[in-house]
């Protein structure tokens, strides 16, 4: 266990068996028959953590009596158990010794909301992103067959995660490789929206029966109205095909075309059933994917009402009846995501060639808005960023403008598509890249720290950040007018300044503005740092330095014009950004100043080359001195040094 864990202040009254079990060898020791009242104590504790401090809350609940079973019928931690996304691993948290724990859950410092290889031997691959599990597990299970170890591996997958493409890379290699490995897809009908796809009706036909059944009596039905030689002649016939028909669509038969031995569907809320099916099926030796269905939420009633909002909760809810502690602001601005999911359907409105794609966000990202006034041209096409990138290309082949909102660490996924598929053909694709930025407690897994850089080297895009919420509206309304290839717009999670709005206008491609005139000193922000280095001058204006603050809202292409200006004024010029320092804004300045001969000395502000933890975003932004006094400091230094920082 990760020895500078931080205890949890709240102190746990734990029930009479969570008491005793400080690990799964503690667990092991009570009898299949009290495992119900484990499981129940578990969710109890899932519940009233996440009701003080806010987490990931149904899929917990969901797995309550899996993660008992699981770590009841394996010999975990040697048995390796890979969670996919991990949000749904509290209990496992719980019973692997961290229930002390347990109440500094995604605070600095604390618990990490998703298991985590550092925080414990049990967690046995770091998650956060979807459908690793089945690649990750494949893999160790090689590993293991080649060392000649002897250990099981098993992949816990929901069906929303399921839907992404990884997901079939790995089930198709495994099948291949015909080893040891326990697939458990946990089906619960949700992604965090309701789950969608052909799959997802698959595995309700599965757990219905309803297409056998009914294809069966659909034939006979058919049949019957030919009381003739026909028709008995026919009905000999089908009667003889049945068992290659029921064959076809017996439970599983896709799984099983693919070399995995089906067990299910079983009801994954029985928990002594699960622990003597996993006890069962543990010893044998070939690829077996174990279908089990529950419900998410299960047992927090408010949760199992609706099942979308209690994915998970963002602060504290009264832990009888769900309603929220928070006191709610009534001059909260609005958040990003509904500024963008506002503005893109108002934009839609005038532009029939607009049409929204998502990957499995559409509250997250709010394009459900566009969703809700346009559904013909509302696309979600489950946990499949990379699909949802091409297929966002076909669209634009064709003339449609494909406004692709994707959260920025998920964008990662898909970047060969943005190149090939995309960049490369100069498709006017729109790229409205959520949550960039830190994202506060969900930690490294998903901060959007990465997309400047990664986005600013491919050639024919336009990547801008808007600076508060009317620059974020300008910036789409801009980008649906580009014609020339792919834009992008990345803006933060969270709420905006609390701006009236006005009428959307076009920017001109590749100006920033300057915000505020100065002496000495030029601070380049983009996005939301802009406000970071208003707020900084202001500080450092008390201090006798006055500078000049430019927001230059695009790093590609960069206003060239500006920057010259600037160094011929400004000896010393600072950069801000929430993103890496490494190629993102602070180098694409840095680079135009080097390429023309500019010899002005460069701080370059952001995220430091290292991967930043979970907390709050004030937090981090004080650890990694990206907060406005955390500027002023660094600058006071650059400012009054003689070296050259940084070029
Ligand atoms: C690549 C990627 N895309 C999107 C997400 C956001 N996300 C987290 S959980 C989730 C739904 C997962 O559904 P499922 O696997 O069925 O688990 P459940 O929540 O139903 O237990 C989504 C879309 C993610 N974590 N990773
Ligand atoms: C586990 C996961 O990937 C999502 O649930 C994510 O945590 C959502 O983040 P937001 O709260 O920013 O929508
Ligand atoms: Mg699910």
């Amino acid at each position: 266990m990760n020895p500078n864990l931080k205890e949890s202040e709240e102190l746990a009254s734990f029930g009479t068996y969570l008491s005793k079990i400080d690990s799964p060898e503690d667990l092991r020791k009570f009898s299949i028959e009290e495992l119900p009242a484990i499981a129940q104590e578990c969710r109890e504790l899932v519940i009233d953590a996440v009701s003080k401090n806010g987490g990931h809350f149904g899929s917990s609940l969901g797995v309550a009596e899996l993660s008992v079973a699981l770590h009841y019928a394996y010999n975990t931690p040697k048995d390796q158990i890979i969670w996919d996304v991990g949000h749904q691993a509290y209990v496992h948290k719980i019973l692997t010794g961290r229930k002390n724990f347990f109440y500094s859950n995604r605070k600095y410092g604390g618990v990490s909301g998703f298991p985590k290889r550092a925080e414990s031997c049990y967690d046995a691959f770091g998650v956060g992103h979807a459908s690793t599990s089945i690649s990750a597990a494949t893999g160790m299970a090689a590993a293991r067959d080649l060392a000649h170890e002897d250990f099981k591996v098993v992949a816990v997958i929901g069906d929303g995660s399921m839907t992404g493409g990884m997901a079939f890379e790995g089930m198709n290699h495994l099948g291949h490789l015909k080893t040891d490995v326990t697939v458990i897809l946990n089906d619960n009908r949700m992604s965090i929206d309701p789950n969608v796809g052909g799959l997802r009706e698959y595995l309700t036909d599965i757990t219905t029966n309803f297409t056998y059944n009914k294809i069966r009596r659909d034939i006979w039905q058919t049949l019957s109205k030919f009381d003739n030689e026909i028709g008995s002649t026919a009905r000999r016939l089908v009667r003889g095909i049945e068992d290659g028909l029921k064959a076809a669509l017996t439970p599983g038969s896709y799984f099983e075309a693919l070399g995995f031995r089906y067990f299910g569907p079983i009801d994954g809320h029985d928990v002594g059933h699960l622990a003597r099916v996993l006890t069962e099926i543990r010893g044998l030796p070939h690829p077996k994917l174990l279908h089990i269905v529950t419900v998410k939420g299960k047992g927090f009633a408010p949760a199992e009402a609706n099942q979308s909002k209690w994915h998970a909760q963002s602060g504290a809810f009264d832990k009888v009846t769900g309603v929220s502690l928070k006191k709610a602001d009534p001059n909260a601005a609005p958040k990003y995501q509904d500024v963008f999911g506002d503005a893109i359907t108002k934009i839609a409105g005038k532009d029939q060639r607009v049409v929204g794609v998502t990957a499995a966000m559409p509250s997250g990202t709010s394009l459900k808005k566009l969703g809700e006034k346009y559904p013909e041209r509302f696309f979600d096409v489950g946990i499949a960023e990379p699909h949802a990138v091409t297929f966002a290309a076909g669209m634009a082949v064709h003339g449609f403008k494909p406004v692709c909102a994707i959260y920025s660490t998920f964008l990662q996924r898909a970047y060969d598509q943005i190149i090939h598929d995309v960049a490369l053909q100069k498709l006017n694709v729109i790229f409205a890249i959520d949550r960039a930025g830190l994202v506060g407690a969900d930690g490294p897994t998903h901060h959007g720290v990465f997309d400047l850089s990664f986005l600013r080297m491919i050639p024919n895009m336009v990547v801008m950040a808007p600076m508060h919420e009317q620059e974020l509206c300008d910036m789409l309304l801009t980008a649906v007018k580009y014609e020339n290839g792919p834009v992008a717009v990345r803006y933060p999670r969270g709420n905006g300044l609390g701006m009236a709005l006005q009428e959307f206008k076009q920017l001109p491609i590749g100006k920033g503005e300057v915000l505020r005139d100065g002496e000495e000193i030029a601070i380049l922000g983009i996005g939301l740092m802009s406000n970071v280095a208003l707020e900084a001058a202001a500080l450092l204006e008390a201090q006798g330095v006055s500078p000049l603050v430019a927001n230059m809202r695009f790093v590609k292409p960069i206003d060239t014009e500006l920057l010259d200006a600037i160094c011929a004024r400004f000896d010393r010029i600072v950069t801000i950004e929430e993103n890496t320092v490494i190629g993102g804004f602070g180098s694409a300045v840095c680079e135009y100043l080097q390429e023309k001969g500019h010899r002005n000395r460069v701080l370059t502000l952001g995220i430091p080359d290292r991967f930043i933890e979970h907390g709050s975003v004030a937090d981090l932004h004080r650890e990694i001195g990206l907060d406005a006094q955390g500027v002023v400091k660094r600058i006071l230094e650059f400012a009054h040094s003689e070296d050259i920082v940084a070029m």
